[in-house]
């Protein structure tokens, strides 16, 4: 499979060795200030860039008939346009706020948690996620796929605030210590107990590997998909 990576720093440069370990060829590596280059000799691009170039990079591989995938964060205010040029190019695209296996079971887990605690009132949910001190956004992506979880599933949470304390909002502490790679951690506190899950990333092969999963399983596909789809579970 021939890969382009747009944006090539942390992310781009682990994808690239699993890529090749896996028997993959990366064709195009573009990161800031590389504009002319042509998608078209990929056979998929996985974006992993940066949340203000992040749905422009999208954009030119869907108007090029490219399958895209994107692990970047923050540039969820365009996800909606980026689903509708998918659909009008019948072109194919993941987005996923979190790759790894382990915080796609994690984010089912949550779900099941949120359902079973949901006419228990006694406990308030809060929710924390450290990362390394490079990260441009707050909350994660991850912590923001998690709190989505908890508010389909319990009727006690609405929204989700960072920083903030309201009724019906659930709080979501955003910490940066340099050099950890992703920590989530969901607290259930009553006056007696705390119930507690944790997803704690070691390194970031995890995400590469499951967006190079992704690539390979986008070949040949139309539409627009999540980590479920790919990863047969939820
Ligand atoms: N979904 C997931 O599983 C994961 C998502 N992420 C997200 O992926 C993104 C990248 O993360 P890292 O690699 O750690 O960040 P990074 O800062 O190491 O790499 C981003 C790269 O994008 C480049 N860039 C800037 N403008 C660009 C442009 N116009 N086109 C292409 N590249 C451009 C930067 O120069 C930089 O090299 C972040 O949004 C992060 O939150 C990170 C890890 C896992
Ligand atoms: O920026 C990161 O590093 C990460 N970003 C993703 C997010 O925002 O959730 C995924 C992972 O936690 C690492």
């Amino acid at each position: 499979m021939k890969i382009a990576l747009l944006g090539y720093g942390k992310m781009g440069k682990t994808i690239e060795q699993i890529a090749i370990k896996r028997g993959h060829e990366i064709v195009l590596k573009v990161d800031k200030n590389d504009d002319a280059y042509d998608i078209t000799q990929a056979d998929v691009a996985i974006d992993f860039s940066i949340p203000t170039v992040a749905f422009n990079n999208i954009s030119n591989c869907l108007n090029n008939g490219v399958p895209v995938i994107s692990g970047t964060t923050g540039w969820l205010q365009d996800y909606n346009k980026a689903v509708a040029l998918c659909e009008e190019k019948q072109g194919a695209f993941i987005y996923a706020s979190n790759f790894s296996l382990g915080v796609n079971i994690f984010f089912e887990l949550n779900k099941i948690l949120a359902k079973m605690m949901n006419t228990l009132k006694q406990y308030n949910v809060t929710m924390e996620e450290i990362h390394h001190t490079q990260k441009l956004d707050a909350p994660s992506g991850t912590a923001i796929t998690l709190a989505e979880g908890i508010i389909e599933n319990h009727s006690g949470y609405d929204n989700w605030k960072l920083d903030e304390a309201a009724e019906k909002s659930l709080p979501i502490v955003a910490k940066r210590i340099e050099d950890v790679p992703g920590t989530h951690t969901i607290n259930y506190e009553s006056e007696v107990d705390t119930i507690t899950i944790e997803h704690t990333a070691h390194n970031r092969q995890g995400f590469a590997l499951g967006a190079v999963i992704a690539a390979e399983w986008i070949i040949g596909k139309k539409g627009i998909f999540n980590m479920n789809d790919v990863l047969n579970i939820g």
